[in-house]
């Protein structure tokens, strides 16, 4: 069995007990036959639903996953101080009798699991703002950015995310984009604890199918956009679209602000309004015919960045810049000050704000991090067709020399997007090394051969295949001329690469700096 880390970080210090028979009642919880009289006194201080995580006192949250039951891990859970264990009636049946602590059934344990953690946790979303980001591409440097534009203005901030969880200034890396429903209220209460303000969190379309951040209500929402990702898990991008749209309806957030540069954008304004949500469009790259609450005007782009003004139908106007290249991260900029000036706070108290902390301009570790100028090389997490497809039109207009590109694709995860990414990748660039990325469990030579076609099928570039991704970064970092760009896509930020089911360390940032430093005189930063 592996242990998890542990991180009291991501918990309350302290937790009232609360009766199990209390609980039952609230959330029509019913004991399992065996279970002895008196059950209803006894006490729970917090739920979990790993075995790993039980520190003393809480409830174990038995869940039949994809592939093991948890209630095989009840036995292991009481021996490490569970008070009692909730499941369902095919995880009762697996219970040994005699596991000594009350047992209590329900037909579907996720279901219950986030309001039970919300009630066992004093309700900890109550007592914050709450900030939630979704779509296909840029949550993370969405969240980012409201984060920064929540501290600028004095606010203590929790940050949930795929990079990193933060608790008022403290960060712990991420496993989950979106934690699981007893983590997520378990970090709330820490949050509260800490003294925060507000959460900031990014909302994975997973989560939103599986309803993980049920029953928190946001107090805004935003939707950056949507293109294809995900398809192994939602089947259609019709299912992956109402997973996204979900979280823009009055049982998930009290307003959304979305932007409607694309087509989804424009659709999900219609449907959420049309279920009672209120909706704000914000158009950033829209024509002007397409209807918007808050629009972008007056950009100018320089070295330093991007400047805008966002301004809404009412008259009011904030200018502020983005120092993240890329017409995408004007977008993003836009999307998270609107969503701040949307949750209730003033223009003039915003603009006062951002211009003391130098616009939007937050580092956001993996996403457009740029190591060196000459060459210049970025590492990026774009690691579907329209991110990697933006973030090479991003760097084509600054590129001097030749723009190479570095990628591959994750295995066991959407197979039909590898010709596609191959595709742009060699539309774009004038050069095109293809690697593996995450294989998982698939043979990684099949995976390359996939991205290959889509690469292969476009003439005008070099196309080159390298096996070993610290190889292939070494070999482009080493070949590259003073004038070139040179894209590292995929893994961002990401430290643990995954072969035939085994991980390796792997940090495409070190492996560019330890190139760099093998470059004859160094890299120039
Ligand atoms: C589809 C999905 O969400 N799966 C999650 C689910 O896995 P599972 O159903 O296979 O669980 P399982 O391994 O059968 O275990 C069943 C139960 O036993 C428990 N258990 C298991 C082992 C053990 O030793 N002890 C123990 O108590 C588990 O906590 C679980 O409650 O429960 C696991 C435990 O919490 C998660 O790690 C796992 O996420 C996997 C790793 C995953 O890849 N999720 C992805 C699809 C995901 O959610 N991604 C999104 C977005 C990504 C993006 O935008 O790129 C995200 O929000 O991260
Ligand atoms: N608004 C955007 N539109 C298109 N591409 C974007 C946008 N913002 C960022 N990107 C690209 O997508 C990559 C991932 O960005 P980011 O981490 O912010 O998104 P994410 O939605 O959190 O991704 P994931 O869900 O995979 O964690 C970036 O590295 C960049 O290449």
């Amino acid at each position: 069995m592996t242990a998890l880390p542990d991180n009291a970080l991501l918990r309350p210090a302290a937790s009232s007990p609360q009766r199990l028979g209390d609980l039952a009642a609230a959330l029509d919880l019913a004991p399992a036959p065996a279970t002895a009289d008196g059950w209803g006194a006894a006490e729970v201080r917090g739920v979990v639903a790993d075995n790993r995580r039980v520190r003393g006192g809480e409830l174990f949250a038995a869940i039949g996953g994809a592939h093991v039951h948890g209630a095989r891990f009840a036995p292991a859970a009481v021996a490490a101080g569970a008070a009692a264990v909730l499941t369902d009636p095919a995880g009762a049946d697996l219970l040994a009798a005699g596991l000594g602590v009350p047992v209590l059934v329900t037909p579907d344990v996720p279901a219950v699991l986030g309001r039970l953690a919300a009630t066992l946790y004093g309700e900890p979303g109550r007592a914050l703002g709450t900030f939630a980001v979704t779509g296909t591409n840029g949550k993370t440097t969405v969240a980012f950015m409201v984060d920064h534009a929540l501290r600028a203005l004095g606010r203590t901030t929790g940050l949930v995310g795929t990079v990193e969880v933060r608790v008022a200034g403290r960060a712990v890396p991420a496993t989950l984009t979106t934690p699981q429903p007893d983590e997520l209220q378990a970090l709330l209460a820490a949050m509260v604890e800490a003294g925060a303000d507000d959460l900031v969190m990014e909302v994975s379309s997973h989560a939103l199918a599986l309803g993980r951040v049920d029953p928190l209500v946001y107090d805004v929402a935003g939707f950056t956009n949507l293109t294809q990702d995900h398809l192994d898990f939602h089947g259609t991008l019709e299912a992956y679209f109402q997973a996204k749209a979900s979280l823009f309806t009055p049982r998930r957030s009290r307003r959304g602000v979305i932007l409607v540069d694309d087509v989804w954008g424009r659709r999900l304004v219609e449907q959420a309004r049309a279920e009672g949500a209120a909706a704000v469009a914000l158009a950033v790259a829209a024509p002007p015919e397409v209807p918007a609450d808050w629009r972008v005007g007056d950009v100018r782009a320089d070295a330093t960045g991007t400047a805008f003004t966002l301004t809404h139908r009412d008259g009011r106007a904030l200018r502020t810049a983005t120092a993240l290249p890329g017409g995408f991260n004007l977008a993003n900029a836009a999307l998270a000050a609107a969503m701040v000036l949307e949750s209730g706070v003033d223009v003039a108290a915003l603009q006062a704000a951002l211009d003391a902390a130098g616009g939007l301009s937050p580092v956001v570790p993996g996403r457009m991090e740029q190591l060196s100028e000459r060459p210049r090389v970025i590492v990026d997490f774009a690691h579907n067709t329209d991110a990697l497809a933006q973030a090479l039109a991003a760097l084509r207009p600054t590129t001097a020399g030749r723009l190479v590109v570095l990628f591959g694709a994750a295995g066991e995860r959407d197979r039909s997007k590898r010709p596609d990414m191959g595709r742009v990748a060699a539309e774009a660039a004038d050069v095109v090394v293809v690697t593996d990325d995450d294989p998982h469990d698939e043979p990684p030579a099949q995976i390359r051969a996939e991205v290959l076609v889509g690469a292969r099928a476009v003439s005008g570039a070099t196309v080159d295949e390298i096996p070993s991704r610290a190889e292939a970064i070494r070999t482009v970092v080493l070949g590259a001329g003073e004038d070139d760009t040179v894209l590292v896509a995929g893994r961002g930020h990401e430290t643990v690469q995954e072969i035939a089911g085994t991980p390796h360390h792997l940090d495409d940032r070190d492996e560019v700096r330890a190139a760099l430093a093998s470059r004859t005189g160094g890299p120039t930063a």
